[in-house]
């Protein structure tokens, strides 16, 4: 069997002293899209960030590529997509600017673009749509737009392993489509993926294992659940309390 690409053994991981997560084991192998899911403040953006080695583990281990994490040097082979801000308007980039930032890492920033630089942007503004809209301010796009243009961004590194944090939260659906095409691709290709999801929409036949967090542990760990019933219209507001077996908040709290 091939190694890991991402294990976390028994991980915790606390906030000045208040444990957020409790005992999480995990591990996600070449070639799967695994989602995070659970509720508003479950603890689903530190699982990745402490992944991602932005938030330290208190106690228990993370190995990545096989490597322990605190000695992984190559993390260009990981791409990174963090929540987005909100509308990030007075960015005076162009598009291909912010997509082409994703190859200072392979190329070092004193080296001007090579051929293999230009077509790496060439592809990834491809992969998400955007390649007609290169040349304009970041700022003049949509939001979903946006959010694109920074998986692009993260694409253009052609990193093996893919981390977003919430990549299709408040994004149109022609963007979230094009996401999920862009990551079919990158899948394709070999490449893995981590992110952290309220709703799946488009994403769902993407997708091949959900992981849920619930009160600091991994409460599932398997195929996409199912939102229950009437849970997954659209405009189901979530006012009533949850049922004493339902993970609350399965997809949104
Ligand atoms: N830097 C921080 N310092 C202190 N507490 C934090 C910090 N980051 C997150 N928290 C707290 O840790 C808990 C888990 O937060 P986290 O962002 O991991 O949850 P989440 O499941 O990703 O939530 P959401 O769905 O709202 O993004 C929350 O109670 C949050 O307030």
């Amino acid at each position: 069997m091939s190694t890991p690409v991402i294990t976390v053994e028994h991980g915790a991981v606390g906030y000045d002293g208040r444990p957020v997560l409790r005992d999480v084991s995990l591990s996600v192998t070449a070639g799967e899209v695994v989602a995070v899911l659970g509720a508003n403040g479950s603890g689903k953006s530190t699982l990745i960030r402490a992944v991602l080695g932005l938030v330290p583990l208190s106690t228990g281990t993370i190995t990545l590529f096989g490597q322990p994490q605190r000695r992984f040097r190559q993390w260009q082979r990981i791409g990174y997509v963090p929540q987005r801000l909100g509308a990030g308007g007075g960015v005076p980039a162009t598009v291909r600017e912010v997509v082409a930032s994703g190859r200072l890492a392979r190329r070092g920033l004193l080296r001007p673009p090579g051929t293999a630089d230009r077509a790496a942007v060439d592809d990834a503004l491809r992969a998400v749509g955007l390649a007609d809209r290169a040349a304009d301010p970041v700022a003049t796009l949509s939001g979903g737009q946006q959010q694109r243009t920074l998986i692009a961004r993260a694409l253009a590194g052609r990193p093996e392993l893919l981390i977003l944090d919430e990549p299709t939260a408040g994004v149109d659906a022609a963007s979230q489509e094009a996401f999920a095409g862009a990551l079919r691709d990158f899948v394709g290709d070999g490449g893995t993926v981590l992110l952290v999801a309220h709703e799946l929409g488009p994403l769902r036949p993407v997708i091949s294992r959900a992981v849920v967090v619930h009160e600091g542990g991994i409460c599932h760990d398997g195929p996409v659940p199912d939102p229950a019933g009437h849970h997954a219209e659209p405009d189901h507001d979530h006012v009533h309390p949850h049922g004493p077996d339902e993970p609350a908040g399965l997809w949104s709290s």
